[in-house]
């Protein structure tokens, strides 16, 4: 970056954040793209009169809407919902639905902005989206999540369609919001097509999806260590969260003879040095999909430590993978793993590393696995399930895991040719942001004014 390039980057963060107040996490993803791609936009007069920046900044399209569902005791409930339709310049919307009540229009124009560019690294024809409610599913009955879903879904299937808009899952939403959002679209459109991701498979959804977003953060965690003639065998990892992606991510690890000590939820995090592997991943597994049961149950059976309201960061080893929420690394869980010499951390969730975070790891020489490379294996595998119902076959689990490894394997290799080395490692993030970003904005240079 040259000194005019952080001036432009600044009043164009100023502008930005003049236009979208309030919205901190939408700022940072931004800021983030934005400082990589800077001198790409500098050198490139194309993308600069095409007013590339600006437009790709700014989301086609935001429906936000009511969602009323009645309770278990016969309460009319509310809910604010919204979907936000990024960029489709390289196919469909495309991206998750968050039920949480932490759900705000500032954490849906992140995530929908970043999964524009995660969408083009995977090399598939996917454009960026995300959705989502303040619904908080925490404590709600069976029934009570169904009517949530069918409400919301009777707005959503007005804006939704396999070419247009495909939605898929995200925090709170799995395999069992998935179906009841489906059969909701079924029921009122008369029509079965691929206009959902992460379905049951008996409906539609592909092997190995549900698995894939953890798989896929281990296969891009195996590439960064074979460039540098390392392996994953005989080594340790700390994991947070315990939801879909750290499940499996823990799964994966383990096959790959790596040995996770932490799993983690909104209660804090259980660490067991002998590993939570087969049957105790097995107990988590169950505690997590089907009790929805709380993380000190796993501590209570298995007689190892529960930190109660703390995060895993602190443990000592070789791999760090947050897997939970956005900005759950912050600076001092930063130092701790750069004290500890973790040699690599790799984003299984979405922006979980602060902005001040990220800089103590690249100068503490940690390799950093960017979110939107990292866990692209879940929406990279959505786009095969949309290719399998587009064509009404379902491919074998082995055939979709080879995929997503080749997937991996090639984003890794993006990754390489648009980075270069900063403080002696890959700069995985650098060559993450350029990669997607100039897909995206070749397109639209190739459409002209719209
Ligand atoms: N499900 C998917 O295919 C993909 C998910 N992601 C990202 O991965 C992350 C996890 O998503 P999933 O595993 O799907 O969700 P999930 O709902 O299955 O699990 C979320 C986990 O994070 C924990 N968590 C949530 N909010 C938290 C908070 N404020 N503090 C501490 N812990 C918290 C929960 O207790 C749970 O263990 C999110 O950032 C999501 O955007 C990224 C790519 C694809
Ligand atoms: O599978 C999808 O469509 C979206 C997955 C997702 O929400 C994400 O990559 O953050």
């Amino acid at each position: 970056m040259t000194k005019k390039d952080f001036c432009d980057l600044d009043r164009f963060m100023k502008g930005l954040t003049r236009r979208n107040p309030a919205e901190p996490n939408f700022h940072q993803a931004v800021h983030e793209v934005v400082e990589s791609v800077m001198p790409l936009i500098r050198d490139t007069q194309a993308y600069r009169d095409a007013s590339i920046l600006e437009r790709i900044t700014e989301p086609d399209r935001i429906i936000t809407f009511r969602v009323t569902w009645m309770d278990d005791k016969n309460n009319i409930r509310v809910n604010r919902a919204w979907r936000v339709q990024f960029n489709n310049s390289i196919g469909p919307y495309k991206g998750g639905l968050r039920f949480h009540k932490s759900v705000d229009l500032d954490t849906l124009k992140f995530l929908g902005f970043e999964q524009t560019f995660k969408n083009s690294l995977t090399g598939l024809p996917m454009g960026g989206a995300k959705g989502g409610s303040n619904f908080n599913p925490k404590g709600k009955s069976d029934n009570e999540v169904m009517r949530f879903c069918h409400a919301m879904m009777t707005e959503l299937q007005r804006h939704i369609g396999e070419d247009t808009d495909v939605p898929a899952g995200d925090i709170g939403v799995g395999g069992r919001e998935l179906g009841y959002l489906f059969g909701q679209y079924k029921r009122l459109n008369n029509r079965f097509a691929g206009v959902l991701t992460g379905k049951g498979l008996s409906f539609g959804g592909s092997a190995g999806r549900k698995e894939a977003t953890g798989h896929g953060a281990v296969y891009f965690l195996k590439e960064i260590l074979e460039y540098r003639g390392e392996g994953l065998d005989g080594k340790t990892a700390i994991v947070s969260g315990s939801g879909n992606v750290a499940l499996y991510a823990i799964e994966k690890l383990e096959e790959m003879g790596c040995k996770t000590l932490t799993a983690s939820d909104s209660s804090g995090f259980v660490y067991d040095p002998d590993g939570i592997t087969g049957e105790k991943l097995d107990y988590l597994k169950e505690l997590k999909e089907i009790r929805r049961g709380r993380i000190h149950e796993y501590a209570d059976k298995f007689g190892c430590e529960f930190h109660a309201d703390m995060r895993p960061w602190a443990v000592k080893a070789d791999f760090a993978l947050p897997c939970a929420t956005q900005n759950e690394i912050e600076v001092a869980d930063a130092r701790a793993l750069v004290a500890n010499k973790v040699q690599a951390l790799v984003e299984g969730a979405n922006m979980p590393t602060t902005a001040g975070a990220l800089c103590i790891l690249q100068e503490g020489g940690v390799t950093f696995g960017p979110a939107k490379a990292a866990n692209a294996g879940g929406v990279a595998v959505s786009g095969l399930e949309q290719s399998q119902n587009a064509l009404r076959i379902a491919w074998t689990r082995e055939e979709v895991d080879k995929r997503l490894q080749d997937i991996m394997r090639d984003i890794h290799t993006k990754c390489l040719n648009h980075s270069q080395e900063v403080h002696g490692t890959v700069d995985y993030l650098k060559g993450a942001n350029i990669a997607g970003f100039k897909k995206v904005a070749e397109a639209m240079v190739a459409y002209g004014a719209i």
